[in-house]
């Protein structure tokens, strides 16, 4: 999941995109990107300004990466619909869409009628109830879901709820990707079944997060474990402090070197000696990760 590079004046920043792709690439492994979600301060942004972000993410990941997922879930569906059609216009492989959370919905039919702005796109729900406070569980919304939206092909699941994430596992289908959101026990996700991860975390620890992936994959709980700690150990750290999108953008910027300018407010900006102190954790925990 992408930072939203700004410039120190708090404008969006095109020209860090490309770097920023290479890094992910070769420094973290890191073969596909989710871009203008939470990490990517989507809800901050305008509609010009996150259409500007996903075209260049796009078309700059063209022939490098995997896929570039963008996320279009807005407040207002008719926001939601220009930004699905848009996506489509501009080569995304798929979108992907958080509830609204003002007025929280009962249905799917917000869903249904985003999809239907981007039929050909794949389509996946965002599910992140610590944020939007809709707490629908995510196996009951998948309930004949691929009749209301034919294009669903799968769940980004960024909850705790382990339980609701096994379910949507089982009821999944061949042809869907369910994804795991919460970094510091995605070893847990995958042990319920999880097929990807997607999350902040893995801009500047991707390399081990994938190291985490193959352990898992070999039977090598010891080696799993060890790993999902030291990102364990990492965010307890963080968590006393504080630890939001502008204290994680700081510590991206400090570990990649990338130029990613502050958040925009409602967030401020890291406080010089917390953002140093952390880097400091980050080096004594992971200093072989680039
Ligand atoms: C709320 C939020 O931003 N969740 C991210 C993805 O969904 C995660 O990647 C977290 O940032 C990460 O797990 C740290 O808590
Ligand atoms: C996955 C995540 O962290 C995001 O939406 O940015």
């Amino acid at each position: 999941a992408t930072f939203t590079p700004l410039t120190p004046e708090g404008e969006i920043n095109l020209s860090v995109i490309g770097p920023y792709i290479d890094y992910l690439i070769e420094k973290q492994n890191v073969k596909s990107i989710f871009v203008n979600g939470t990490t990517g301060e989507s809800v901050s942004l305008s509609l010009a300004e996150r259409k500007a972000l996903a075209e260049d993410w796009c078309h700059k990941a063209k022939g490098k990466m995997d896929q570039v997922i963008v996320h279009v879930g807005c407040m207002c569906l008719r926001d939601s619909q220009e930004l699905a059609c848009h996506a489509a216009q501009i080569g995304a492989d798929g979108i992907a869409v958080i509830s609204p959370s003002f007025f929280k919905p009962s249905t799917a039919a917000f869903l249904r009628e985003v999809a239907s702005a981007a039929p050909t796109l794949p389509f996946y729900y965002y599910h992140l109830p610590a944020m939007t406070g809709v707490n629908v569980p995510v196996r009951d919304v998948l309930n004949d879901i691929e009749e209301l939206v034919p294009s669903f092909r799968g769940i980004k699941f960024s909850g705790c709820d382990l339980m609701d994430f096994g379910q949507c596992v089982s009821k999944s289908r061949p042809h869907w990707a369910v994804v795991y959101g919460v970094d510091e026990q995605l070893l847990a996700g995958l042990a319920m079944g999880a097929n990807g991860a997607v999350g902040s975390t893995y801009n500047y620890v991707g390399s081990y997060m994938n190291k985490l992936m193959t352990a898992f994959e070999n039977g090598d709980q010891l080696q799993a474990r060890a790993i999902q700690f030291k990102l364990q150990e990492l965010l307890s750290f963080a968590m006393k402090n504080r630890f939001d999108v502008g204290v994680n953008k700081q510590l991206m910027s400090d570990v990649s070197g990338l130029s990613l300018g502050p958040p925009r407010l409602p967030l401020v900006q890291c406080p010089q000696d917390y953002a140093k102190s952390i880097f400091q954790k980050y080096n004594s925990l992971f200093q072989d990760s680039r």
